[in-house]
């Protein structure tokens, strides 16, 4: 008895929507970019075995993996469910970089929760599980935010409504965006990447998020793609944060003049996306970014679209 869930990288913020929008990516050509997750039968309650092409930077201990508290929790609501937990030996293939901008942690909980679910026949909720996430998210980044998460999980591009006891809903994009993904190789935490922000904003920084998260959402609604684009404006986090990012700067001028129609910080960084409408564009840009953004052989850039499905069972057999 076993099975296997894929959870893809998301973009948290899309730079217009701190905290409160996230977008689940995948590469056009059907290279890996999410963690996987397997869980099977186990000889004790928990066991843990990391593989991957980054498991070496995944803490030592399993205890200090995410994926033994998505367990614990996992095995607490159970608990207050009065359902049997089973013993189960899991398998994390970790092949998202830490710190990267790319929901690294929220793949690993996504994936992890929902094998986990899907292995007991799914005693959780969506809902339910999304909030153990969040919950989990926090854990590693130091306070709650579902905007990795949710479009991990769900899929597509996803607004954080939290009310009415949901936690986030689907807003259409755009198709035909090409998304440019590019990780330059070096690490900016995300917890640290948070600690930088004011406490505090100016009156017109204010009007200014909600003209343009307002304006993004309703191009999206009224489908204006390049109305949409010029709304992709950070007045929240980039300001703070573009220092922690080498050449940031340079690489969004290159991508805006070579034909992105937008171009930011992916999650809290130092990943940048840049979109595109025509996929030739987008190759030539993914190549220059390659050349002049990536800084070591850890970095890569890929081209993606939106991942609509989110995490995925890949194998079964339940
Ligand atoms: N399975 C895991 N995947 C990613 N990070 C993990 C995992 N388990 C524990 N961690 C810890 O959680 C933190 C995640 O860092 P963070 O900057 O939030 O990454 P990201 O932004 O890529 O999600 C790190 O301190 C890392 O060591
Ligand atoms: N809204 C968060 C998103 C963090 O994304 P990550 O991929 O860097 O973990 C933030 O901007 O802090």
């Amino acid at each position: 008895m076993s099975v296997v869930v894929y959870a893809p990288a998301s973009i948290g913020n899309v730079s217009v929507g701190f905290d409160v929008l996230g977008a689940a990516v995948s590469p056009i050509d059907g290279s890996l970019l999410g963690d996987r997750v397997e869980v099977a039968v186990g000889t004790t309650a928990f066991s843990l075995q990391c593989v991957g092409a980054f498991v070496d930077k995944l803490p030592q201990q399993a205890e200090d993996n995410i994926v033994y508290r998505c367990w614990q929790v996992f095995a607490r609501e159970l608990d207050h469910k009065g359902i049997t937990l089973l013993p189960v030996a899991i398998t994390l293939e970790k092949n998202m970089p830490i710190g990267s901008g790319l929901g690294s942690s929220a793949c690993s909980i996504v994936a992890a929760l929902d094998a986990l679910n899907q292995y007991h026949q799914q005693p959780l909720t969506s809902n339910e599980l999304l909030t153990l996430m969040g919950e989990m998210e926090g854990e590693v980044s130091g306070s709650i935010h579902y905007d990795n998460v949710a479009p991990c999980f769900l899929g597509g591009l996803q607004f954080m409504v939290q009310e009415m006891d949901i936690i986030s809903q689907e807003i259409p994009c755009f198709d035909d965006w090409y998304w440019v993904m590019a990780y330059p190789g070096i690490k900016v935490p995300t917890a640290e990447a948070r600690a930088i922000l004011p406490a505090q904003y100016r009156r017109q920084d204010v009007i200014a998020h909600g003209r343009y998260l307002g304006g993004f959402i309703h191009a999206c609604y009224s489908k204006q793609p390049l109305l949409a684009a010029k709304m992709i404006h950070d007045v929240v986090a980039e300001p703070y944060r573009e220092k922690l990012l080498p050449n940031f700067n340079q690489a969004r001028k290159y991508a805006l003049e070579a034909g992105a129609i937008a171009s930011g910080i992916s999650g809290s960084g130092p990943t940048m996306f840049s979109i595109c409408t025509n996929v030739d564009v987008a190759q030539r840009l993914a190549k220059w970014l390659t050349d002049n953004y990536v800084q070591n052989d850890q970095g890569f850039v890929h081209v993606c679209q939106l991942d609509k499905q989110g995490a995925k069972v890949t194998g079964s057999e339940l």
